[in-house]
């Protein structure tokens, strides 16, 4: 591959040395700015409610030794250890296969007399609105937690209250959005979730034996802020809760219909047939998979294509490169000499970069927070084909080019609908072959089905699109699935694209899930060994991200080549204006 990279627009040093300066004091101020939001903001999530000293040392006293951990285990609200803490419950029993109770078996003792006089005076006093039908205690050692999670909507009505016994605990509250807010929930404090805090935030204790705190003494509840001269470690101690909540009859009719499994529709998505709808596709089908993968996806991800390591290599040490999209930022430390900046939409994927010194922020590659102009190169590898409407591709190329300064280079890579290539076939399918002989293998004993290694990466630089090595007998997934309408199909690993709007199974391999809850809270039907992810992709036919291109005004296409199942394209940002698309 013959890349010039020689360009005619020069910075003098001076100059130069401003330019990264501006740029380094942008990044830190975003940084801070990202920190300032997720830990600055005095707000607590809305409907969130921490009300302090609700009941006194002596109930509390009376309330935890009300608890028997010991009860026999015939007993109906029988003690369960999970994991990561003691559990009973009242009213109804909780099952955390299906994070669901059942409605048509209330227990029959109800709950402990012992909280209705608490409940009576909390209803009374208007912290809350409905009266509890189901109690789950949770008691947590030193270094234990919940995952993160939202109470199913269709077990529960809104409200959720918790009282925390014991010891106080930091909670972390979620936004999909990827804002975090620590919450201090001290001893013998009501929290009260409702509304969105209760229905679109998650809320979880990260386990660990200290939490990060204020460390002013009139400070007791709510967020723990930035401050770095008011806070402390303090070390955990026991901590009990007791977490009431009333069980839902009907179905949910929340307004936050995402992440509402009353409303969730059964059937499988299909083309959107508008902005909205694209972007509801992407946010269910591309943003939460990668959040929920991105631990197994980051282990099958490290080694570098050799095209693209070429691209970044060709450019001169001092450059400015951005990476949109960047997954675990395994192009990020290609060259130490490079300003390189990573950004993802999913925040697990940024914490891992994180993790290894890399540079790298959460934003939709659609709103990238970056000067205009300010980068010498930019790479985007299997990101636009995550987009779900002509439209918003174009925008995300646009994106990428608005970030370029004169003269500076994009290198994008998408996935092709064309898995072979004059004559020849991608890894991708060549995989095939092998996945076959496995299936063979798989045939011949059932019991590792479900148990086979995802592959490794080294094989995997036939497409920049997830992949595994075995295609796993599902019947669900074959390609002979009908297609009605405007629905999308399930791809077959392995095989060729029958339709370039489609949804890609990820068999998600949970003992490496860096974010995969262990047990509780899981993914739906937990006891798959395997669970199933289905990301949505628009694979490109020859020449339409050329095309796609060329609508650009301001660029010009210097490449455009297929390597090894996806269509990719290097282009620069033009020296002069055309029109009056000029960015
Ligand atoms: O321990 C707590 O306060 C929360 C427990 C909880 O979120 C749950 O059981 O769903
Ligand atoms: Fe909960
Ligand atoms: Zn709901």
């Amino acid at each position: 591959m013959e890349i010039n990279y020689q360009s005619n627009f020069k910075l003098n040093k001076t100059e130069k040395k401003f330019l990264r300066k501006q740029i380094k004091a942008r990044h830190t101020l975003l940084r801070h700015e990202a920190q300032w939001k997720e830990l600055g903001h005095q707000a607590l999530p809305p409907g969130l409610t921490v009300v302090e000293e609700i009941i006194s040392s002596e109930d509390e006293k009376m309330l935890l030794e009300s608890i028997n951990w010991t009860e026999d285990l015939d007993n109906q609200n029988f003690q369960k250890s999970l994991k990561h803490r003691r559990v009973k419950h009242f009213g109804y029993e909780f099952h955390y296969e299906n994070n669901n109770v059942d409605k048509d078996k209330p227990l029959p003792e109800g709950l402990p007399d012992i909280c209705d006089s608490f409940l009576e005076k909390w209803l009374a006093e208007g912290y809350i609105k409905c009266r509890p039908d189901q109690l789950t205690i949770n008691q947590y050692e030193p270094g234990q937690g919940i995952p993160a999670h939202i109470d199913t909507h269709s077990a529960f009505e809104d409200e959720i209250i918790s009282l925390s016994l014991g010891s106080e605990v930091v909670m972390d509250f979620k936004h999909p959005d990827g804002i975090t807010v620590q919450v201090m929930l001290p001893r013998r404090s009501l929290l009260v979730m409702t509304g969105e805090s209760r229905y679109l935030w998650t809320h979880g204790i990260t386990p660990r034996k200290f939490d990060t705190v204020q460390a002013s003494e009139d400070y007791k509840s709510g967020i723990i802020t930035s401050d770095i001269g008011d806070l402390t470690l303090r070390k955990r101690g026991i901590r009990t809760s007791f977490t009431f909540r009333k069980v839902r009859h009907m179905p949910c009719t929340c307004n936050y219909s995402l992440v509402c499994n009353s409303q969730r529709k059964e059937t499988p998505p299909s083309f959107p047939e508008s902005d909205k709808e694209a972007s509801q596709l992407e946010q269910e089908y591309v943003h939460q998979v990668y959040e929920e993968i991105a631990g197994h996806f980051s282990s099958t991800r490290h080694t570098p294509w050799p095209h693209i390591v070429a691209f970044l290599k060709a450019l001169p040490d001092g450059s400015i490169v951005a990476d949109i999209g960047c997954g675990n930022g395994k192009y990020l430390g290609i060259n130490k000499e490079f300003y390189m900046i990573g950004c993802d939409r999913s925040k697990n994927l940024v914490d891992i970069c994180r993790e290894r010194q890399f540079q790298a922020f959460v934003c939709d590659a659609l709103a990238v927070p970056v000067r205009s102009g300010s980068c010498d190169a930019c790479i985007s590898i299997a990101v636009i084909h995550h987009f779900a409407t002509a439209e918003r591709r174009v925008a995300a190329l646009r994106e990428i080019v608005r970030l370029l300064r004169p003269g500076g280079k994009a290198l994008i890579y998408v996935w092709a609908m064309e898995q072979e290539h004059n004559n020849q076939k991608s890894k991708y399918l060549r995989e095939n072959r092998i996945s076959q002989e496995k299936k063979e293998e798989i045939k011949c004993d059932k019991s590792t089905q479900g148990l086979l290694e995802q592959k490794s990466d080294i094989g995997s630089q036939n497409s920049a699109s997830s992949v595994l090595s075995i295609d796993y007998i599902q019947e669900k997934e074959s390609s002979s699935k009908t297609v009605t309408n405007s629905e999308l199909p399930i791809h077959t690993n392995r095989t060729s694209f029958h339709s370039q709007d489609v949804l890609v199974p990820w068999h998600l391999k949970t003992k490496t899930g860096k974010n995969k809850p262990v047990e509780p809270f899981g993914s739906v039907g937990s006891c798959d060994p395997s669970p199933v992810f289905h990301r949505y992709y628009h694979v490109f036919r020859d020449g339409e991200l050329e095309a796609t291109c060329q609508t650009l005004s301001n660029v010009i296409i210097l490449q455009s080549y297929y390597d090894q199942g996806n269509w990719c394209i290097i282009l620069q940002k033009a020296w002069v204006c055309y029109g009056a698309t000029w960015s």
